[in-house]
């Protein structure tokens, strides 16, 4: 089976697209990537949008988005090649806008209109996966325990951190099977935005800002002192959770602006690390995915707490860190069109395994 699987994450950077193919085992072979970003106005006006932006700003980002999508899509079978019906779907994850899991009831909203993506590319597109996982009363997120048992499940047990926007941990048992998933907190979210803010940079590249600054000790305790890092999981969040209005709500920051990004730096990587210490099972190991995985002084404040444990990377297990979660969806969109039941129960709650998703046919 070959898909198209469309991620675009919290960090608001653009689109990830993946051609997979899939064998009978549903082991995949990634046939080629692209990546679109955003035009920069877009990703300012989307990260303004919350539950409470007028519906018209929201219909409007959803048609455009939905043409956004497709552009990638035809540049991705351009560039290598492949007519549209070799292309069994396009999964698409599309943009959150807004998570609310403990709302009443729990909402959680994606955009990107899936009905013109499928009239547009004339391929099947399956869609909405987290709002059947709502339905079933889960928590909609994450969904990556799943597509990372196939892809990093191994004969020992294992945790897989997702470091985008928001951190995400997988839990995998020795038989590759997934255990538990969570969002652990911030991933890349407040560096990039302090970055922003004091660097008019979209990111800290590898980290250098924070490793020129200190991290304040008692301001970090200050910040992980927030009761999320200690509630159990079945737990997620909003990009908003840890965002720079959080920030500002503790004292005693530090004076400088790069030791704050230092001790952003160190909230990251401590609360995945504490996370894994107090819900990860004992891993054997950490395979670590997302962009954060190419900050080089993230990637080195992790793999010293977690030492002895191996900290290993996407690319280690033979996929780009960065292509992950759009190969991911690709696996769950190969699951909806073969009416696969996901278990999710241990994950995000949910009552009972469900067919993930909707499909929106050519
Ligand atoms: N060289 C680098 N150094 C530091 N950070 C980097 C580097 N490259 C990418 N990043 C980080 O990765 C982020 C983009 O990662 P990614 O594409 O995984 O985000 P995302 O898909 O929005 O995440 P998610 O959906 O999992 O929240 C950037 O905003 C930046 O913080
Ligand atoms: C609501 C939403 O979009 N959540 C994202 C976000 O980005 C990372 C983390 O928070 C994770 O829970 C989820 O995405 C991944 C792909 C997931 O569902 O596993």
């Amino acid at each position: 089976m070959r898909m198209i699987g469309l991620m675009s994450g919290t960090s608001l950077d653009g689109v990830d697209a993946a051609l997979v193919d899939f064998d009978a085992r549903g082991r995949p072979t990634l046939a080629g990537q692209i990546h679109h970003d955003y035009p920069a106005e877009l990703a300012a006006q989307l990260r303004t949008i919350d539950g409470d932006s007028p519906l018209r700003t929201v219909l409007m980002l959803d048609a455009w988005l939905a043409g956004f999508y497709a552009s990638a899509v035809e540049a991705l079978r351009s560039a290598t090649g492949t007519a549209r019906q070799d292309i069994d779907g396009i999964a698409l994850h599309g943009q959150t806008l807004w998570h609310a899991p403990g709302a009443s009831p729990p909402v959680t909203c994606q955009i990107g209109d899936p009905s013109r993506l499928a009239e547009t590319t004339g391929i099947p597109v399956i869609a909405d996966f987290r709002q059947r996982d709502l339905a079933a009363g889960g928590e909609g997120a994450p969904l990556a325990p799943l597509f990372h048992a196939a892809l990093f499940g191994c004969d020992h047990r294992r945790c897989v951190v997702n470091i985008g926007g928001v951190a995400n941990i997988s839990v995998l048992d020795a038989g590759g099977q997934p255990l538990s998933g969570f969002d652990a907190g911030p991933g890349n979210t407040l560096m990039d935005a302090w970055a922003r803010r004091h660097l008019d940079l979209p990111f800290d590249r590898d980290g250098r800002w924070a490793a020129s600054g200190m991290v304040d000790t008692p301001f970090l305790e200050r910040l992980l002192a927030d009761p999320y890092f200690r509630r159990p999981p079945p737990k997620s969040i909003d990009i908003r959770t840890f965002d720079l209005a959080w920030l500002e709500k503790h004292s005693g920051a530090p004076q400088r602006p790069a030791d704050i990004q230092a001790t952003l730096l160190a909230l990251t990587a401590v609360s995945i690390v504490d996370a894994i210490d107090e819900w990860g099972k004992a891993p054997e190991d950490v395979v670590i995915t997302g962009g954060g995985a190419l900050n080089t002084e993230l990637r080195r404040a992790i793999a010293a707490r977690l030492t002895p444990r191996p900290l290993l990377t996407g690319e280690d297990e033979g996929i780009p860190a960065t292509l992950v979660e759009a190969t991911g969806f690709a696996w769950l969109g190969r699951a909806t069109l073969r009416g696969d039941r996901l278990d999710l129960r241990s994950i995000t709650g949910a009552r009972r395994p469900v067919i993930l998703g909707g499909v929106y046919p050519a």
